[in-house]
This record gives structure tokens, C-alpha cells and sequence, in this order.
């Protein structure tokens, strides 16, 4: 951990019990750093969408859910804390694989978190909606419709309008599953050049299937397999000189795995690596 430090897990083990309990993520320690975004990324059922979601504590939506090890968000435990739940998701948003306008306008779409947290003047709602969707690169498609609903807008444009929601409570970290990839191209485009201006100003932790996508867009990379934590660097050096031989295997397109594997020595190393360090 350095000062740079947003959000980190500490040996952070989770598990759906059930007929057969499934260890989704095994002593994973890394920490992300402030202004930068960071892709998650492995093969699938590696535990990506798990540590994303144990980071706000989204994970605990699945009964079957328990969790062992802890995630600081600055200095606070966030598991192991008197801050309500709601406050801490304030703080660490979260922004879902599909697409969804609230039941409301475009306005309130924005504003809906900001008039539930704070108590702001209209005039000061206006600023906030105004401010916020620019940031997404929406104002000048939206300006004049404010009051139409917001489902209306097509799907690339409800993403960034979800984008604008989560932005609009200021979070401290953004938290992104997979937001482009049920959207067509240009709509993807569009959304991953909002993310790239604000990865500038956000600590933004997102998980994608896009290697392409993580190279374009991400600063550093962490890379899950079979819920442990791999390999975590800076984009470039995770690209161009793996440390590792799943890593590498990975990179070249060999991304088929079966929880029945037994996690290769790399990847059970007692300390794993930590992001960018
Ligand atoms: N509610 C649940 N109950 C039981 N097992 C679960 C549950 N949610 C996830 N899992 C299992 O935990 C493991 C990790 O799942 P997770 O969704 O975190 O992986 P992922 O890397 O995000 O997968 P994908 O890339 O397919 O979205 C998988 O084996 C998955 O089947």
C-alpha cells in the first residue's frame, strides 16, 4: 500500500456455500490506486465480478455469500465498521453490466441520488445535472429534453445517463462490470471515451472480457484465475512481459479453465502481488 492507495482488499476470501461450496476468491490482496483505472480481468467464473462487487459490499445481495479478510477504503475496514451500508455504496458506486434508466426524467435520473443524500436548492439540482452530464458527454444530446423520461434514450446513451448517476453522488470509486458490453460499437465507443476522461479524475475499478479494451483504456491490470490473484502491473508491462506462465497463456488466448483445476503454483503463492507496485 502507498498513498496513492483508493481501495485495497486485505487476504479477502469469499465463498457461496451451497451443495458444493465454491471459494470465489482465495487471499486476494491488491490495491488500487487513486486517478487511475484498473481492469479486472481472467477467465470466466475466475471471480472478477465477486471482487468487484466485494469492494462495495454488493456481494452480500447473494445469501449464499460469506466473506472472510477485509477491504480498506482509505483507512476505514468497510466490513468492519459503524458506517450504514448505504453511505459506504455512496462512496464506492457501481455502475452494472445492463443498462438502466430509473422510472423518471432524464433529470431526475441524475439527480435522484443527490436529493436523497443531500439537501440541495433547484438551482443548485440544475447545476449538479448540468455538470454531470457533461462529464458523460451527454449534455448536448439531452439539454433539451430534460423532462422526458429517461428510458427513453437509446441504450449506449442510458449507460452514460448511469454513468451521470453514480458520478452525481461523487463517489470516492467507480466501480464498472462490464458497462460496455451490452451495447453496440458506437455506443461502446462513446462510453469508453467518458471513461477515459474520467479515469483522469476517478479511481475507477472495472472489470471487462476485452483484452483490446483493457489496453486501450486501463493504466493497470490485475489478473484473477480460479478466484487468486495472478499477476497485478501497469497495463504495458502486463502485456508486453508477463510475469507469469498463466498470465501468458492468458494473454495468447488460452483462457479456458474449470473450477475442478488445481490453481497452478504461480497462482498459490501465499503473497500475491499488489497492483502497480
Ligand atoms: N450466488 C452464487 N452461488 C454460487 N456460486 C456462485 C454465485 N455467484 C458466483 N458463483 C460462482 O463463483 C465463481 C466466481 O464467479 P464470478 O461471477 O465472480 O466470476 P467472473 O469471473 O465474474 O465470471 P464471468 O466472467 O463469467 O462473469 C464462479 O464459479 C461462479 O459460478
Amino acid at each position: 500500500m502507498t498513498d496513492d492507495t483508493a481501495i485495497r482488499t486485505d487476504d479477502l476470501e469469499v465463498t457461496y456455500t451451497g451443495n458444493r461450496d465454491v471459494t470465489a476468491l482465495d487471499g486476494v490482496s491488491v490495491a488500487f490506486d487513486e486517478n487511475k483505472l484498473t481492469a479486472i480481468i481472467g477467465p470466466s467464473g475466475c471471480g472478477k465480478s465477486t471482487l468487484l462487487k466485494s469492494l462495495n459490499r454488493l456481494h452480500e445481495i447473494q445469501p449464499n455469500a460469506e466473506i472472510d479478510g477485509e477491504v480498506y477504503l482509505g483507512d476505514e475496514a468497510i466490513y468492519d465498521t459503524d458506517e450504514p451500508l448505504p453511505e459506504i455504496r455512496r462512496r464506492v458506486g457501481y455502475v452494472p453490466q445492463t443498462p438502466t434508466a430509473l422510472p423518471l426524467s432524464i433529470y431526475n435520473n441524475v439527480a435522484y441520488g443527490a436529493k436523497i443524500h443531500g439537501d440541495y436548492s433547484r438551482a443548485e439540482l440544475d447545476d449538479l445535472v448540468e455538470r454531470y452530464l457533461r462529464k458523460v458527454n451527454l449534455w448536448d444530446e439531452v439539454k433539451d429534453r430534460l423532462e422526458d423520461p429517461g428510458a427513453e434514450l437509446s441504450t449506449g446513451q442510458i449507460q452514460r445517463l448511469c454513468l451521470a448517476r453514480s458520478l452525481a453522488v461523487e463517489p470516492e470509486v467507480l466501480l464498472c462490470d462490464e458497462v460496455t458490453s451490452a451495447l453496440d460499437p458506437i455506443s461502446a465507443e462513446q462510453v469508453e471515451e467518458t471513461l477515459e476522461n474520467l479515469k483522469e479524475e476517478y479511481t475507477i475499478v472495472m472489470v471487462t472480457h476485452s483484452m483490446d479494451q483493457a489496453k486501450r483504456l486501463a493504466d493497470d491490470v490485475i489478473f484473477l484465475y480460479l478466484g487468486e490473484l495472478v499477476e497485478a502491473s501497469d497495463t504495458r508491462s502486463f502485456f508486453e512481459n508477463p510475469q507469469h506462465e498463466r498470465t501468458r497463456e492468458f494473454v495468447k488466448g488460452h483462457t479456458a479453465v474449470d473450477y475442478d483445476d488445481e490453481p497452478s503454483e504461480e497462482a498459490a503463492t501465499d503473497e500475491p502481488p499488489v497492483a502497480s507496485r
